[in-house]
């Protein structure tokens, strides 16, 4: 059976609408940057629709017209695509660049259609720009087969590899040929194998970016459920799990690993003076301060309320003492400002170290908090080591004191 291009035409049409439309249903729920992509992702579907439907219905227009305008609609419907996928891909956009190449190329389509009618020049400015496109998802991707792959990326890359090659057949056929002033659907098998594959492009295109879409939102999820929405450090969760890991390497390398347990003195007071929210930007203000006081190695979390978490890798007792009276003394230093009035801050911190014994972050929680809770009864801004006398004599800071309960 002969390959009918108007029919093929018609059939990229209709998958494009019915892959916009699908898109649009489907994703009524999302919001913010998400919506905003899949709306980017609905008109480039639409574009090269509205570009197959000229093709299509070629017979009711001006030729040129048809030339000229299908062409252009489907290059800034791809333009508009490659921009999507690149977003999805954490690359930058190249709105300009991708914008440019669509407007060059129709310009181009133009002259050879209109001032020096060339089928093979035609060819030659679609296959330049289609490959232009191809390589703005290629480089990107092209360790995607690799371990940092994923399958959304794989099926993406794939189908760029797939335009390049059928568009490189086609052209070099039509330099090769040098079909100077041929027509546009001319029946031969390179022309006929690129148009399918551009036909099949947005179905495939946009299981790629459907599958993008939910790796991006996935990841996003799993980021979301790891961090306390007020202060935006790490939350319980995911102080239990970078505990883990730094608990199994001190004990595989045969290093230190220490944790402090601060909290806010008097911070009932906070709330009763400066309402809920005066408090929440307390919270805030904190944080920074306490982040600013420790190592970038180090990682701070809320367990919750008042009440942070330092986890110090590579620190023993005595070295966590000192970072405790560092951070104690850095956090009385300032009155903090809280609705443009002073406001007096302390905190208080209990100190410990990995022990053999210890099976895991719990452990040490355990000794932590029974040294905060001697910190807050010897009077508060106090730090308190767990792990006894010794450590506190070697913290300089007179509110340093040993829990030896
Ligand atoms: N603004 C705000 N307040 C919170 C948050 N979580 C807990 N709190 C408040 O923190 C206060 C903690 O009170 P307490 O447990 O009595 O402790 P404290 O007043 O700090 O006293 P000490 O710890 O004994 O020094 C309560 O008033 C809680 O409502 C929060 O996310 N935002």
């Amino acid at each position: 059976m002969p390959f009918d291009i108007p029919t093929a035409a018609l059939m990229g049409s209709t998958q494009a609408t019915m892959l916009a439309a699908t898109l649009v249903f489907a994703t009524r729920g999302y919001v913010g940057p998400a919506r905003r992509s899949v709306h980017v992702w609905v008109a480039s579907l639409l574009l090269q629709a509205a570009g197959w439907m000229l093709f299509r219905q070629h017979a009711f227009f001006n030729a040129d017209f048809v030339r000229i305008a299908g062409n252009g609609l489907l290059v800034l419907g791809f333009a508009e695509a490659t921009r999507t996928l690149r977003i999805m891909c954490g690359a930058p956009q190249h709105r300009a660049l991708l914008w440019t190449t669509a407007l060059l190329t129709t310009l181009a389509i133009a002259w050879f259609t209109r001032l020096q009618p060339s089928y093979v020049g035609r060819i030659n400015a679609l296959g330049l720009a289609a490959t232009a496109f191809s390589l703005q998802l290629i480089w990107p991707l092209r360790d995607s087969f690799g371990r940092g792959g994923s399958p959304g990326r794989r099926v993406i890359l794939l189908m760029m590899l797939l335009v390049v090659a059928s568009m490189g057949w086609r052209v070099l056929a039509a330099d090769l040929a040098a079909l100077g002033a041929g027509i546009d659907l001319a029946p031969c098998l390179a022309d006929e194998v690129n148009t399918l594959v551009l036909m099949i492009e947005p179905l495939l295109a946009s299981v790629g970016f459907l599958l993008l879409y939910n790796e991006a939102a996935q990841s996003e999820l799993a980021r979301m459920a790891r961090i306390d929405p007020l202060t935006r450090i790490a939350n319980r969760r995911a102080l239990a799990e970078h505990a883990r890991r730094m608990i199994a390497e001190a004990v595989r390398h045969g290093r230190e690993f220490a944790v402090l347990l601060i909290d806010a003195d008097h911070f009932k007071r906070v709330n009763d003076q400066f309402g809920h929210a005066g408090g929440d930007s307390v919270l805030c203000t904190l944080v920074a301060r306490l982040q600013r006081a420790l190592r970038a190695s180090d990682v701070l979390g809320r367990l919750g309320g008042e009440e942070f978490v330092a986890l110090l890798p590579d620190t023993g007792a005595a070295a966590a003492l000192e970072t405790a009276e560092r951070v104690r003394a850095a956090i009385a230093a300032d009155a903090l400002t809280v609705a443009g009035q002073p406001h007096a801050l302390t905190v208080s911190i209990g100190v410990t170290a990995l022990q053999p014994g210890d099976g895991g972050l719990e452990d040490l929680l355990h000794r932590a908090d029974r040294a905060l809770y001697a910190a807050k009864r010897a009077g508060r801004n106090r730090v308190v080591a767990a792990d006894g006398g010794q450590d506190a004599a070697v913290s300089p800071a007179p509110a340093t004191v040993a829990d030896d309960d």
